[in-house]
């Protein structure tokens, strides 16, 4: 797993961001744009050459595969690439969860980019927020958890436009974390999910890190 540090500083981290997600936000609005644009073909055929153009100039510098996370000394993550969270992937819608006394809350807006059933939330995207939640409700000191079982359970069609997601640990075994969570629109529970979150045995990117980062201070002291 790409899991590496970069020594850089929040001020720093922040400076990237304000770079990047205004980028993501117009690449969003370009996915919407295409699915839900009327205007001619040769519209679409003007607009296709602008686009591979911009894809050209962003390929003249590319990593060779994910984005990997990246965390700063204290562990700030920097997931940017995560298809839930990314700052950087305009495939996220983007979530954006907060913990507040153990339990996971977020709010987001899924437009065109997420419909399966005609006017309504595609049921892997459901599936694919609430991996999400559960995996930051189980996630505790810098320890990831990884999904062992996810299920699902679709209660009624999500209407496209405002949800809102919550989490909450259930129950602890051993390494094991279990989770339920909710995703609602403003009538109610729409998908609940329960996750069995499992802590690896060994974790050796979290040791690496550590490693390194008593390496820098070493060096520095
Ligand atoms: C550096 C800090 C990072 C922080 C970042 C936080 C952000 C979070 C981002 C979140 C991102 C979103 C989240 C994602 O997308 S996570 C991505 C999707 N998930 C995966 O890819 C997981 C793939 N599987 C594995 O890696 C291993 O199989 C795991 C780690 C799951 C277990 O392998 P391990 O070798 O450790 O297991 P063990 O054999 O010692 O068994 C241990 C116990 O667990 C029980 N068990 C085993 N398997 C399963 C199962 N499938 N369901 C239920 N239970 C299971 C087993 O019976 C035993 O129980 P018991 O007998 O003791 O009672």
């Amino acid at each position: 797993m790409d899991f590496r540090l970069e020594d850089i500083d929040d001020a720093e981290v922040e400076r990237r961001l304000s770079i990047v997600e205004p980028l993501t936000d117009a690449v969003r609005e370009l996915v919407d744009a295409v699915i839900r644009t009327e205007v001619d073909d040769a519209e679409l055929v003007a607009a296709r050459e602008q686009i591979e153009a911009i894809v050209a100039r962003l390929r003249a510098q590319q990593k060779d595969k994910g984005y990997g996370v990246s965390f700063t000394r204290d562990f700030t993550g920097m997931p940017w690439g995560n298809a839930a969270t990314g700052a950087r992937n305009a495939v996220a819608p983007p979530l954006r969860i907060k913990k507040v006394d153990g339990v996971t809350r977020a709010d987001v807006v899924l437009g065109a980019a997420y419909e399966g059933p005609g006017g309504h939330v595609h049921g892997g995207i459901a599936a694919l927020l609430l991996d999400q939640l559960v995996g930051e409700t189980a996630a505790a000191d810098h320890m990831p958890s990884f999904t062992g079982t996810l299920t699902v359970r679709y209660l009624r069609p999500t209407p496209l436009g405002p949800v809102t997601l919550e989490g909450r640990v259930t129950g602890t075994d051993g390494r094991k974390t279990f989770v339920h969570g909710e995703l609602s629109d403003a009538d109610g529970v729409t998908v609940e999910a329960e996750a069995i979150m499992i802590q690896p045995k060994h974790f050796p990117a979290r040791d690496a890190i550590i490693s390194t980062i008593a390496k820098l201070e070493n060096e520095r002291s």
